[in-house]
């Protein structure tokens, strides 16, 4: 076993990058995610399954006054959103490169912008696998919501241009140490649209259907879980993106992919989705190829629902991740 985690470092270290950020969407309360999965004690959890783990307490984001940050057109909080991902970026990157598998704690969605760029830094030909109900592909042009949780893999494949991110600053707020970047300006984008794969999408915007399209996504909706059963899809998705098993994979894995029966604390839950069992089997796999460099765990919000929904959906965060990381059933 030991010697086909190719990427899996050793002895296993992993470090917990808590994001209490809820700037790329409009609902209180998912900054609190991170806060209950730790509480929850996913540290110990992971160090159960023989992980050392570092965690260095919650990064503490710099806030940005709403007056110094008006949307930029239809997208709300450009600045915030894109300070907090460049620092995610850097710390996410520190990580991989001293060793460690980053198990990043969100937070919205947003947040990917900055951990996908800090595992492409490290690993530029890294693949990424994105669990959601949801493409969050959305571009500047084509967004309805003007929410970056809705957007973070348009930045990341680079699909807005130059001048449209140029136009994110706002000219009359200038911003400190006489830095004139427009926010978003220092993303990479070295994501390319073949080393993409998307499993449980089922509410995608029609601006996002013809991005998907137009760029040759390989996406697996419902429709295809229902088809070929997750055993089916995972496989097709993992010969797509990392057909040797040799690539670096980075999961980003947003709870509301499961449905809203098993992980109902989330902002924009759909009905019809992934099983406990999928979605946890869509870890298992991830991790079996030994290629895991870095996980996401999005959108878990303790503010909505009840007591029992939180708890089970906290309880669900972290045993997804147990997963990603080697749990097994026998
Ligand atoms: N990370 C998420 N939960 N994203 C939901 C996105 C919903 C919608 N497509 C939007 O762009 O606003
Ligand atoms: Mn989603
Ligand atoms: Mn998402």
């Amino acid at each position: 076993m030991a010697s086909n985690m190719k990427y899996i470092p050793e002895p296993k270290t992993a470090a917990i990058v808590g994001c209490p950020f809820s700037g790329g969407q409009p609902r209180a309360g998912v900054d609190t995610g991170p806060i209950h999965l730790v509480e929850a004690g996913l540290a110990d959890q992971l160090k159960g399954l023989g992980w050392k783990v570092e965690f260095g307490g919650h990064h503490q984001f710099e806030e940005i006054h709403v007056d110094q940050d008006p949307p930029a057109g239809i997208v709300k909080r450009p600045r915030l959103v894109s300070q907090v991902t460049k620092e995610v970026a850097q710390t996410v990157g520190a990580h991989i490169k001293a060793g460690r598998l980053p198990v990043t704690l969100g937070g919205d969605h947003s947040l990917a912008v900055g951990t996908v760029s800090g595992t492409l830094d490290v690993f530029p030909d890294a693949c990424l696998i994105w669990i959601d109900a949801h493409a969050d592909i959305n571009t500047i042009a084509s967004t309805g919501s003007g929410n970056l949780h809705g957007m973070p893999v348009s930045f990341l494949l680079g699909l807005n241009t130059p001048e449209e991110i140029r136009n994110l600053k706002n000219p009359n707020i200038s911003s400190e140490n006489g830095d004139d970047s427009a926010p978003f300006e220092w993303v990479v984008p070295r994501l390319s649209s073949d080393r993409l794969v998307y499993i449980g999408l089922r509410d995608v915007d029609d601006g996002e259907k013809k991005i998907l399209k137009d760029n040759n996504i390989l996406a697996f909706s419902m429709h295809h879980v229902d088809k070929w059963g997750i055993a089916g899809v995972m496989e097709r998705a993992l010969n797509h993106v990392c057909p040797n098993r040799d690539r670096p994979i980075h999961l980003s894995f947003d709870v509301d992919a499961l449905d809203p029966t098993v992980a109902p604390s989330t902002g924009t839950p759909v009905r019809g989705g992934l099983t406990f069992r999928e979605g946890h089997y869509i870890c298992e796999e991830v991790y079996e190829t030994g290629c895991l460099v870095a996980l996401d765990i999005m959108e878990v919000n303790p503010s909505l629902e009840d007591v029992i929904s939180v708890n089970q959906t906290v309880a669900v965060g972290c045993s997804l991740t147990r997963c990603a990381m080697g749990e097994t059933l026998l």
